[in-house]
């Protein structure tokens, strides 16, 4: 995975040696240079032996590299996060550890030039954290937050802060499933669906192709509640939401809990005829509920009345428009006798 470099001096952990080293070969053109980035960044010679004491104290990720890339030490943080001993890692070529696009970013700016390149944006050489993955050494993508920054002087070196976002990125992923999760059937709560069926419907609206919502309705169900409990209502409620989503045609179309007993199907790309077909599908998922699973006695019913709208000439301008649409058409099945279909007019 590491492109390693020939780095002679990867041994030479203590930086003002390098820096000697290095200064005895330098071209008169690069001492040119230098001077001028040092007068950019930092006209104060740098003690490097400090710096590279100090950067092995710290308890943050951090790595020091040479102008062109070249690892020159990594501290225990890093090593861990990396995912091997720090010595594993010195001579390496640092942006080879990023994926792209900042690999080929990062691998360009530092192959070539042994300086940062006169009239480059320096912008590109010292930055606070920018969000980006890294590979460890087990194969392991990590996102991370990437500081870089440059410190002028004799010998330019730069110090990489790495700051792990794994246990962020999950929480955020925690929250934000919950913020879209109805917590007592798993399908997709109201926000949820009010931003799907928007988006949904904007894009079928683009793309002149039909879209329709279903709306799904529990019979008596009050009644239900009434003669085995609420408790029971509730793993009634967890059934069906699973049965809607075994009658789910495809990946892009969506199960929602609209609220109490309610539920909506959002079908892009589906007609009329198209979404009464998965309406029957629901109704059969629905009727092979196996009751005595719930304790129910054999011969209870659970029954749903179904709602249909669809656009797909200019009918309804807005979505909420057919999502009212098909609940006149779900009050007009539950009106003429409940478990069936209607569809809007
Ligand atoms: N167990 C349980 N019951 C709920 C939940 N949300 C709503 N309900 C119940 O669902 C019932 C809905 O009753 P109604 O609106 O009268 O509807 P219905 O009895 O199904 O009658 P129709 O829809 O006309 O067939 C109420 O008794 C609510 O308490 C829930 O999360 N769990």
């Amino acid at each position: 995975m590491m492109h390693k470099q020939d780095f002679s001096n990867a041994n030479l952990t203590r930086l003002g040696t390098a820096a000697r080293l290095n200064d005895n070969h330098m071209a008169a053109d690069e001492h040119a240079l230098q001077a001028s980035l040092a007068a950019q960044v930092n006209p104060v010679v740098c003690d490097y032996d400090a710096v590279a004491d100090v950067l092995l104290c710290l308890r943050q990720p951090m790595v020091l590299a040479s102008s062109d890339g070249t690892v020159i030490s990594v501290n225990a943080a890093a090593a861990e996060l990396l995912g091997d001993d720090a010595e594993t890692f010195v001579g390496e070529h640092w942006p080879s550890w990023l994926a792209n696009p900042f690999q080929s970013e990062y691998a360009t700016l530092f192959a070539s030039a042994p300086l940062p390149r006169p009239g480059c944006c320096m912008d590109s050489y010292q930055h606070g954290p920018r969000e980006m993955q890294l590979r460890r050494a087990d194969g392991h993508l990590l996102s991370i937050n990437l500081s870089l920054s440059l410190m002028g002087g004799v010998l330019p070196v730069f110090l990489i802060g790495i700051e792990d976002l794994s246990a962020q990125k999950a929480e955020i992923r925690r929250l934000s499933t919950l913020a879209s999760t109805d917590c007592l059937t798993g399908l997709a709560n109201r926000r949820s669906l009010t931003e799907n069926l928007e988006r949904q419907w904007q894009q079928c609206v683009l793309r002149r192709t039909p879209i329709s919502v279903l709306i799904v309705d529990v019979d008596y169900f009050k009644q239900f509640n009434d003669l085995y409990g609420h408790l029971k209502g509730d793993e009634c409620l967890r059934l069906i939401a699973s049965a809607l989503s075994s009658a789910l045609p495809s990946n892009q179309c969506m199960a929602a809990r609209f609220g109490g007993e309610e539920f909506v199907l959002v079908l892009p790309g589906f007609n009329a005829a198209m979404a009464e077909l998965v309406a029957r599908q629901v109704s059969d998922a629905i009727a092979a509920i196996d009751v005595s699973a719930l304790g129910l006695p054999q011969g209870a019913l659970i029954t749903v009345s179904q709602g249909i709208a669809s656009e797909s000439c200019g009918q309804f301008r807005t979505a909420d428009a057919m999502l009212l649409s098909a609940d006149t058409a779900l009050y007009r099945a539950k009106r003429d006798g409940r478990n069936r279909i209607a569809l809007s007019d």
